[in-house]
C-alpha cells in the first residue's frame, strides 16, 4: 500500500480513536482483573458444548472432567451441541461462555415451519446404519450418501445384524463392496456377539460421530452398547431436563468409554434428504463429480441429451447403471421431499 499524506486533522482524529481504543481495552482489562481478583470468573479456557437448553448450555472442559452448566454472554447466539467454545468457570460451579470457536461443519434439520436450523456442529463422520433385515435398497443407501455429501461430513456405511447373513454372504456383501470401491468405509456389526462391535469401536475412536438410518436397523441397540451406562446416556441432570423440557429433542454429545464422541438426538437419527437441488444431488454421487461440466451442453440435465458425459460413462460401465438409476429417482423425487 502506498503511503498517504494525512492532513493534520486526519492525524488528530486517528490518534484520538487509537487513544480511545487503548483506554477501552485497559478498562476491559481492569474489569476482568477486578473480577478475577474477586474470584468471580476463572481464566478463559476451551470447551465443547455437550447439550443446550435455550440460553443454558452444558460445556465439557477440553482438558476432561464433568460438563459444567454455563450461561451465554448476551451477544452470543445460535450455539449448538458440538460447538467449540471459550468459557470461564464461576465460583458456584457454573460458568459463562464468552466466545464461539470456528466450525468445521454443521448439521441442519428443518424445523416445524420447514426452515433449516443447525442442530449439531463439528462432526467427523455420519454413520449410516443398514441391516441384513430390513434389507436396504441401493436407492436408500444412495439417498443417505447424497444427504451426507451435501453436509460435507464424511459418511461411513455400517451393516448391522450380520449374524443374520446367509453363510455365503448373500447379495448384500456384493452391494457393499460396490460402495467400498467408491471409497466409502464399510463396517459390519452385530449385537448378537460379544465381539460384534470391535470394528465399530475402532472406527469411532478419536472422532465425533452421529448415527442415522431407517427404523429397525438397530441404531438404539448399537448406541445402548456404546453407552452402556444409563447415566451416560441421560447425561448430567440440568434443571431444564429435570422439568422434563427439551429432553427428547436436544442433541447431546456423549463421550464413549471405548473412545470417541457421539452426538445423538431423535431428530439427528431421522436425518435425510432436505432441500437439495438437482446439482447438489449430482455432486452427491462421488463418481459423477469429475464428469460434471463435461457434457456437450452446459445445462445438461443428464436425461437423454446427446453428448452427456454421465450417460456415456454408464454405457462404458465406469458408472454403475444402478447408481445412475438411483440418481434419476432421487432427482425425480425432489419435488416431493
Ligand atoms: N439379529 C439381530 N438383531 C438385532 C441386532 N441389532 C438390533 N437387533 C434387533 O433389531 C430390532 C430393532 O432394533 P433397534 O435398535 O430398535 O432399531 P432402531 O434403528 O433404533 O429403530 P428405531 O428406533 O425405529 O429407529 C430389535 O428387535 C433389536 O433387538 C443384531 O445385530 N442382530
Ligand atoms: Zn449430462
Amino acid at each position: 500500500m502506498s503511503k498517504r499524506k494525512l492532513s493534520r486533522q486526519q492525524r488528530w482524529r486517528i490518534e484520538k480513536i487509537q487513544a480511545e481504543r487503548a483506554r477501552r481495552a485497559e478498562k476491559r482489562g481492569d474489569q476482568d482483573t477486578e473480577k478475577l481478583a474477586a474470584g468471580e470468573y476463572g481464566p478463559e479456557q476451551q470447551g465443547r458444548v455437550t447439550a443446550h437448553f435455550g440460553r443454558t448450555l452444558e460445556v465439557a472442559p477440553a482438558g476432561g472432567g464433568e460438563p459444567v452448566r454455563c450461561h451465554l454472554r448476551a451477544n452470543l447466539e445460535g450455539l449448538v451441541t458440538g460447538d467449540r467454545v471459550i468459557w470461564r468457570a464461576g465460583q458456584d460451579g457454573s460458568g459463562v461462555v464468552v466466545a464461539r470457536g470456528g466450525r468445521d461443519n454443521v448439521l441442519e434439520r428443518p424445523d416445524a415451519r420447514g426452515q433449516l436450523k443447525p442442530v449439531a456442529a463439528n462432526i467427523d463422520q455420519i454413520l449410516v446404519v443398514f441391516a441384513v433385515e430390513p434389507e436396504p435398497h441401493a436407492n436408500l443407501i444412495d439417498r443417505y450418501l447424497v444427504a451426507a455429501e451435501a453436509t460435507g461430513i464424511a459418511p461411513v456405511l455400517v451393516l448391522n445384524k450380520v449374524d443374520l447373513l446367509p453363510p455365503e454372504g448373500g447379495t448384500l456383501r456384493g452391494l457393499l463392496a460396490r460402495y467400498e470401491a467408491l471409497g466409502y468405509p464399510v463396517v459390519t456389526t452385530t449385537t448378537a456377539r460379544a465381539d460384534g462391535l470391535d470394528a465399530l469401536h475402532a472406527r469411532l475412536a478419536g472422532r465425533t460421530s452421529v448415527f442415522v438410518g431407517q427404523s429397525g436397523v438397530g441404531k438404539s441397540s448399537l448406541i445402548d452398547r456404546l453407552l452402556p451406562d444409563a447415566e451416560l446416556r441421560i447425561g448430567a441432570l440440568s434443571e431444564d431436563s429435570r422439568k422434563g423440557r427439551h429432553t427428547t429433542t436436544t442433541a447431546r454429545l456423549y463421550r464413549m468409554p471405548s473412545g470417541g464422541e457421539l452426538i445423538d438426538s431423535p431428530g439427528i437419527r431421522e436425518f435425510g434428504l432436505t432441500h437439495l437441488d438437482e446439482g447438489q444431488v449430482a455432486e452427491g454421487f462421488v463418481e459423477f463429480r469429475e464428469l460434471l461440466g463435461r457434457c456437450r451442453f452446459r445445462d445438461c440435465r443428464h436425461r437423454q441429451e446427446p453428448g452427456c458425459a454421465l450417460i456415456e460413462a454408464v454405457d462404458e460401465g465406469t458408472i454403475h447403471a444402478d447408481r445412475f438409476a438411483s440418481y434419476r429417482r432421487i432427482v425425480d423425487s425432489l419435488d416431493e421431499t
